[in-house]
């Protein structure tokens, strides 16, 4: 995994259109995807268009959803993330890119092939990307194996002509459906097995409510045929809740794919804790789960020497290590 993480995003009809072929502006997805869209755009770092959706749409960028700008603002970001052009050409003056917002995000023309331009995000601490468009700025970061996750919305209707969403040959794998109103929301995710489920793990991470005084946790559980056995996060269900340790509640201990399971998840599995008598460690102990990979090793912040991989791998726990995820699973720390 490269940073920063990519997320691509976009809205199509039913036969796989972007938009239609008249001049105005085709809005694909309904109020609630619109809504999921925006939440999205909220955590994230950056959001990056083509210069033609720059010149076809005139976007603002923004997150319109106050409540999402006053949380971003609350983790110490700004109330929007940065807005990224893709264009060899200057911006026009009075694209709403530039006019509008200029209090909530900053505005970037940049210039290059996909390598180029993520390392120059990533250099600037862009530490997670989404890209809404248009059609050939996602086929061209999907050819060059840029995308992490792919977002497809599916609106109820036929256009018949237009931008199409047309990507390369590549393998995605499923990893949701979920219907949206009347739209269906697609997530697919690149790469192979373990990068693309820790990666999940650390997106589910994201959605831990804050906390100054416990990390902000996502974890996948992962049988041996690639089913999602299950899913959990940081305080998901009480202030208390360990990621592993709701993910593993969510089981029967008793499941006969759990010995050949792995366990995701972004921080090393607690291996002491004052919240709870029964650590995390011991509940994957418990379960019989055979496999841990984890992205962040415990920093000593709330217990003096975390041990969880150690006392895992003593009890004949397989335990893999990905340190190139400790940035995207640092993030959604408050005190990281
Ligand atoms: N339904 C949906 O979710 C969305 C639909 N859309 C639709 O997509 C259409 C636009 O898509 P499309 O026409 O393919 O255009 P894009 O938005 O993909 O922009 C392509 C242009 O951006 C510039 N550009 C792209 N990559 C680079 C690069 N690496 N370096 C420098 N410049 C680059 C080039 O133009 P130049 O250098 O001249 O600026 C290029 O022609 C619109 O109709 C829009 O409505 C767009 C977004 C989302
Ligand atoms: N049409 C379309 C999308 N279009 C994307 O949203 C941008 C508009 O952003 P804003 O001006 O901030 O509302 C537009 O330029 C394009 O990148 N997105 C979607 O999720 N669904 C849709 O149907």
């Amino acid at each position: 995994m490269r940073l920063p993480h990519v997320l691509a995003s976009a809205a199509v009809s039913i036969d796989g259109f972007l938009d239609d072929d008249t001049p105005e502006r085709l809005v694909l997805s309904g109020p609630a995807d619109l809504d999921r869209v925006d939440a999205e755009r909220a955590g994230v770092d950056a959001i990056l268009v083509g210069g033609d959706t720059v010149r076809a749409d005139d976007p603002r960028l923004l997150v319109r959803s106050p409540q999402r700008r006053a949380d971003r603002l609350a983790r110490g970001l700004r109330p929007s993330p940065l807005r990224v052009v893709l264009s060899s050409r200057p911006v026009a003056p009075d694209a709403r890119v530039l006019t509008e917002g200029r209090e909530l995000a900053d505005t970037v023309v940049l210039c290059g092939p996909p390598d180029e331009v993520l390392d120059r995000l990533a250099a600037h601490g862009v530490v997670r990307l989404m890209i809404e468009g248009g059609a050939r700025v996602h086929r061209d970061f999907l050819a060059a194996h840029a995308v992490d996750e792919l977002q497809l919305a599916i609106a109820p209707r036929l256009v018949g002509a237009g931008p199409r969403f047309t990507g390369v040959p590549l393998q995605g794998h499923l990893v949701e459906t979920r219907r949206v109103e009347q739209d269906v929301l697609l997530r697919y995710r690149f790469g192979d097995a373990d990068t693309r489920w820790l990666a999940e793990a650390c997106s589910l991470a994201e959605r831990c409510p804050p906390s100054a005084s416990a990390f902000s946790v996502g974890c996948v559980v992962v049988a041996a045929d690639g089913t999602v056995l299950a899913t959990g996060h940081s305080r998901r269900d009480d202030v208390l809740d360990h990621a592993e340790e709701v993910a593993l509640r969510d089981l029967d201990h008793a499941d006969p794919r759990l010995p050949g399971a792995t366990i995701y998840t972004s921080l090393e599995p607690c291996g002491q804790r004052a919240s709870r008598p029964t650590t995390c460690t011991q509940h994957i102990l418990d379960a019989g789960v055979g496999r841990v990979v984890m992205a962040w090793r415990e920093p000593p912040l709330f217990v003096g020497t975390p041990s969880g991989a150690a006392r895992l791998a003593e009890a004949g726990v397989e335990v893999i290590e990905r340190p190139e995820f400790v940035e995207l699973a640092r993030r959604p720390n408050l005190h990281r």
